[in-house]
């Protein structure tokens, strides 16, 4: 069943590049930003991580529109970044952005991406994540140092966006490009044909 026309899409995400992600699969959605706790237990694996969050921001949006029966989906996503099985975050500052990226320098990393998405009149979920593998370039203190002066690192998991001036320091990748920037498109079409949403139709 394609119900692409009665059943809007919400992404709830404060985050510039999920929207942009999402807008090139070309279906109308709005954005809410959503307020969720992102504190999860140290003994949590990382896929267990993403998806546990993706599904809480999910559910902060849907929270605050299941009372209005509105039929939809609601969108969340979550990724985290992951060395020798310590899993880093957003950089709290910029020693910090410059201690993760001194560590990732020159080695294989995992990204995580965890993808919810929430029918607003069935309460039906899809909870999935994805993972990549990156590989950084050996980097010089000094290429560090500027990079974190770029104000890139400031607000990404593992203190780098592969889809910006990043790019210059990713050597190369095993695995979906778009579940390192945050929002894997294939996986994330698949959940939505899943939930009767068809990304390719005819108009
Ligand atoms: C590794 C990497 C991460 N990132 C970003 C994606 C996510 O926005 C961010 C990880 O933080 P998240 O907590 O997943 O998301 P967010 O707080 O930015 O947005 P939301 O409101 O949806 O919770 O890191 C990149 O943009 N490029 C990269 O190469």
């Amino acid at each position: 069943m394609n119900d692409n026309s009665t059943r809007r899409i919400i992404l709830a995400s404060t985050s510039p590049r999920r929207r942009e992600l999402l807008a090139s699969l070309r279906i109308p959605f709005d954005v809410m930003a959503s307020e969720a706790d992102e504190n999860t237990p140290d003994d949590w694996s990382p896929d267990r991580i993403v998806e546990s969050l993706a599904l809480r921001k999910a559910e902060a949006v849907y929270g605050r529109l299941a009372d209005a029966s509105q039929a939809g989906i609601v969108l969340g996503s979550d990724t985290v970044v992951v060395l020798d099985s310590e899993v880093l975050g957003k950089p709290v500052d910029e020693e910090d952005a410059a201690g993760m990226l001194s560590r990732l320098q020159g080695r294989e990393h995992l990204v995580y991406t965890g993808v919810a998405c929430l029918d607003l009149l069935s309460g039906a979920r899809l909870v999935r994540h994805s993972v990549t593998r990156v590989k950084m370039k050996a980097l010089s203190p000094e290429a560090i140092r500027a990079y974190v002066k770029s104000g890139e690192p400031a607000d990404k998991a593992g203190a780098y966006g592969i889809q910006g001036l990043g790019a210059t320091i990713v050597e190369r990748i095993d695995g979906d490009y778009f579940t390192v920037v945050g929002l894997p498109l294939s996986m994330l079409s698949d959940m939505l044909s899943e939930m009767g949403i068809e990304v390719l139709t005819d108009p």
